[in-house]
């Protein structure tokens, strides 16, 4: 059975003090569900260490936002694998849109952070999606099949969870219909060795669209920014039913 990850993108938000404030609010909210279902929390670096203390052992898990592929050396603004796993961390986001528009990410890249990742233990997000333009164009599946060939040569597919994230259904409101993601999702999945890599969906994800989201048969999760800030809402999400 294919493992359902929810998981949250906090991006460059929430300090210390804050991220202890969602944790006390979101554990309070949050129902207890059995092993196939795996909450995550992708934190800025900064909270890691005191999240990793609070949230030991339990049911939610660490994930962290980005990751070099050298072990250690002068990249100055970089953090290595093993900074991480110290820290507790599990999972960690790789070629996230915004990293590849602002950041000068490429699949080449994100290919050598995933084996990265892998490498030091850490189960890698790679993040995939098309442009407004893209889609406009009918290019959507052209580019999603080179993001997934081209970010996954040499990766080990049991240990890599894809999100589905449509660039301009991000932080837009415009989420895709639930329909056309499961579409996407299940075109990525014909790409793959391993079917039973568990693929997400992610793009204004709310608690008013998660069920709907997730009666779908190949999204095995989502990938949640913005609504994933507020406790009492992302915990809605997490229990979704
Ligand atoms: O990583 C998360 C995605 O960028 C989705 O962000 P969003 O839920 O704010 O649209």
């Amino acid at each position: 059975m294919r493992k359902i990850i929810i998981a949250g993108n906090w991006k460059m938000h929430k300090t210390q003090a804050e991220a202890l404030e969602f944790l006390q609010i979101f554990k309070s909210k949050l129902e207890d569900t059995d092993d196939s279902r795996e909450i995550v929390l992708c934190a800025p670096f900064t909270s890691l260490s005191i999240m990793s203390q609070i949230l030991h052992g339990g049911q939610v898990r660490l994930g962290a936002q980005n990751i070099h592929w050298e072990k250690l050396g002068a990249y100055t603004g970089e953090i290595s694998g093993s900074m991480l796993t110290e820290l507790g961390v599990h999972y960690v986001i790789v070629g996230h849109s915004e990293r590849r528009q602002y950041f000068s990410e490429t699949d080449e890249t994100a290919n050598l952070r995933l084996l990265s990742a892998q490498r030091s233990g850490l189960t890698p997000i790679l993040c995939v999606g098309e442009s407004k333009s893209q889609r406009d164009a009918g290019e959507t599946e052209s580019v999603i099949i080179n993001q997934i060939k081209r970010g996954m040569v040499d990766v080990d597919q049991n240990n890599i969870v894809i999100a589905y994230e449509p660039i301009w259904a991000i932080g837009t409101g415009a989420t895709c219909e639930a329909s056309e993601a499961n579409r996407v999702v299940g075109l990525i999945r014909q790409q793959l060795n391993n079917k039973d890599v568990p693929i997400q969906y992610g793009g204004s994800v709310k608690a008013d669209n998660i069920d709907e989201l997730m009666q779908e048969s190949e999204i095995d999760g989502v990938l949640v920014g913005g609504a994933s800030l507020d406790p009492a809402g992302f915990a809605r999400i997490a229990n979704f039913k």
